[in-house]
């Protein structure tokens, strides 16, 4: 009989499961305390019991363990400082949605050559986790592919789902699993209707097909997360303006969903270009200081050097600290705004 299925796939592999990663690279007590207290610090934000500005600031993308590390003590040092008006907690993406192709992040192909270990990719995103959270730093990722969570959601305090999986059925189901807030994304062409029906969808149980820790698929049944929220990127025009964030508030009140934004200063709002994060930055720290409490945190794309670079598969010929994916302001910048934000709060 002539074959019916996989006319179109090359391969399998299996994948090393997620109970094997965790037993080589276990969460020990020191860093759970700073994931549990790192999600509890970001809900009570959301719920307004905290009276902070969450920052949260990072690589476009990780690709090099070691900067990020570097970068990892750099704002480690900051939080501290700033810690009674900001809480600041680090970016450290590994998985990039690619608008048509390109490198789709460090867990998809670590070695930045087309050669996709990703067991060895998630071994790299695990143990950089739990050495930044071993620092007493929380942090955060986009969570894109629906496999990636038990490999790695154990040791985050919040995550997005993107603008171009916010209205993803699939993507709305394993946020409703998910321990942490989760930010939804409007959508690339600005409407911010998907990551409202997100919001509803992830705060109700459902029931889905998806990956156990011993790494056979399963029915997985959720509970439904409370801490979902909106998180203003832009598209098609800029929406973090006072116009277009009252816009915002007026819809979640229509759903009868909690009155709380986060803003991307990068992506739509700076024109994806380094230059215009600082100007964003700034003009909803003044909305912020005016009263807009509604307003609970910032999102920068920050590197410990400006502006981004070509991958072209040579890891050497890459310049250090300097983004391959979206344009990042550099660190010296970054501390600069929330020094500022920080006086000014
Ligand atoms: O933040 C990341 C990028 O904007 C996103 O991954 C899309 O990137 P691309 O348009 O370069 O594919
Ligand atoms: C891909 C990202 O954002 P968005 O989904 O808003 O494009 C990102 O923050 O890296």
């Amino acid at each position: 009989m002539k074959q019916t299925y996989d006319k179109n796939v090359t391969g399998y592999k299996h994948l090393i499961s997620p109970d094997t990663i965790k037993k080589e690279l276990p969460v020990k007590e020191d860093v759970a305390k700073i994931v549990l207290d790192g999600r509890r610090d970001v809900e009570n934000i959301l719920l307004k019991k905290d009276k902070r500005l969450l920052v949260i600031a990072g690589p476009c993308s990780i690709h090099d363990t070691d900067a990020a590390l570097e970068y990892a003590e750099k704002m480690n040092q900051l939080r501290e400082e700033v810690k009674d008006k900001i809480n600041l907690i680090m970016r450290v993406y590994f998985e990039k949605p690619r608008t048509t192709v390109g490198w789709k992040g460090l867990i998809n192909d670590p070695f930045l050559n087309e050669s996709y270990d990703m067991d060895e990719g998630l071994r790299q995103a695990r143990s950089l986790l739990i050495k930044i959270n071993r620092m007493g730093l929380p942090t955060t990722t986009e969570i894109l592919d629906p496999i990636t969570p038990q490999y790695i959601a154990g040791l985050l305090s919040w995550v997005a789902i993107g603008a171009r999986t916010t209205e993803s059925q699939t993507h709305r189901e394993m946020a409703s699993g998910l321990s942490m807030p989760v930010g939804f994304k409007n959508s690339t062409d600005g409407s911010l209707d998907s990551a409202i029906n997100a919001m509803v969808a992830a705060r109700s149980p459902q029931h889905f097909l998806g990956v156990e820790p011993h790494g056979y698929t399963a029915i997985v049944s959720t509970r439904g997360n409370p801490f979902g929220h909106l998180v203003l990127r832009g598209g098609g025009h800029t929406n973090y303006d006072p116009i277009s964030v009252g816009k915002a508030l007026e819809k979640l009140k229509a759903k009868n969903l909690p009155d709380a934004v986060m803003i991307d200063c990068s992506h739509d709002n700076s024109g994806q270009k380094y230059t215009g994060q600082s100007f964003v930055f700034k003009s909803v720290l003044d909305q912020r200081i005016e009263g807009n409490s509604s307003i609970i945190g910032l999102m920068l794309e920050s590197n410990l050097f400006e502006g981004n670079q070509k991958c072209n598969g040579d890891i050497k010929s890459l310049k250090y600290g300097v983004s391959i994916t979206d344009e990042c302001i550099s660190w010296e910048s970054t501390e600069g705004l929330i020094r500022c934000a920080h006086n000014r709060l």
